[in-house]
């Protein structure tokens, strides 16, 4: 079957991740790159920048001037948080869908996007994580909570990661948040004498963070009950690992009218 051509703008074409969405979509025949923003090299294209795909798609440094003078369908967001929400914003006012992997989003930007989306009409997705299996590690993650109230999440990246928690232990702890009911874990009289050493607090359950070069994703979500323990673990070992998701986003995105936040929502 013949696929109809899915125009996309790449935000962060530079990046690690972004560099590898470039390659996926050189190496997908109906997914086209029509531009890419970055916030270096704006008016060159993009096979001007060494190690990047052989592609004439011009470079944009001003993101609205972009979306504004090239047709697309959807804008792919591998940036920071900052940017990557000022992005998702445009997008959607442009009408182009956007499929966003950046992570650090707060709540209350995740809810206001999800409103301008409905409002717009315009599907779009959030997904903490690209990986499947990181996907499926957070559903069962949400499982076992059912049944084990006592849980600590334990992620570590690479140490060039701007934001902690990350995306996907964000995630997690929400979807724990769904059945578990909120409980401090631990001694009720203990005490941190030095200042972080239990780690993040979501309703009583911990997120602990390790940054070390040599990393790239991996995330446990270890669960306790007297007399035994249950481990749910993930590991990305390259950026090659987020594509399959990346692909099945760009693709479900465009007959989408709302926003996903999380693959989940959008596997079958
Ligand atoms: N959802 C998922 O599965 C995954 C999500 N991520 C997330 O994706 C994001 C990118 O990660 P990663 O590729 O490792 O990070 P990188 O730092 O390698 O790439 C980010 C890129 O964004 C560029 N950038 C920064 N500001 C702007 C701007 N204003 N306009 C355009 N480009 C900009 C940076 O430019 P410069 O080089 O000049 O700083 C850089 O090239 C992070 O938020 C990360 O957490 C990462 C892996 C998987
Ligand atoms: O920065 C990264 O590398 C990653 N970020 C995402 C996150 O914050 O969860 C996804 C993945 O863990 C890799």
């Amino acid at each position: 079957m013949i696929k109809d051509t899915i125009r996309i703008i790449v935000a962060g074409p530079r990046g690690r991740m972004g560099s590898e969405a470039l390659q996926l979509i050189d190496r997908t025949a109906h997914f086209d790159l029509v531009a890419a923003i970055d916030r270096k090299n704006g008016g060159k294209r993009i096979s001007d920048i060494d190690g990047l795909p052989s592609s004439d798609a011009v470079i944009y440094e001003d993101a609205k001037a972009c979306l504004n003078e090239v047709k697309a369908d959807v804008l792919i967001d591998l940036t920071i948080p900052e940017t990557g929400y000022k992005h998702m914003k445009l997008a959607i006012e442009h009408g182009v869908r956007p499929v966003v992997g950046t992570s650090g989003f707060t709540e209350e930007q995740v809810k206001e996007l999800e409103n301008l989306s409905e409002e717009k009409g315009v599907g779009a997705i959030i997904a903490p994580n690209f990986a499947i299996g990181a996907v499926l590690m957070m559903q069962f993650a949400k499982q076992a909570a059912k049944y084990f109230p006592t849980v600590e999440i334990i992620e570590k990246h690479h140490d060039q990661k701007l934001d902690a928690p990350s995306g996907t232990a964000v995630k997690t702890a929400q979807l724990i948040q769904e059945v578990r009911e909120p409980a401090k874990q631990g001694h009720p009289d203990e005490k941190e004498t030095i200042t972080g050493a239990r780690g993040a607090d979501v309703d009583g359950m911990r997120i602990h963070s390790v940054r070390l070069p040599g990393l790239v994703a991996h995330q446990e979500v270890i669960f306790g009950a007297p007399g035994e323990q249950f481990t749910v673990k993930h590991d990305s070992f390259n950026r090659a690992s987020f594509m399959s998701g990346v692909e099945l986003a760009v693709e479900r995105v465009m007959k989408m009218d709302i926003l996903a936040y999380g693959l989940e929502n959008i596997l079958e």
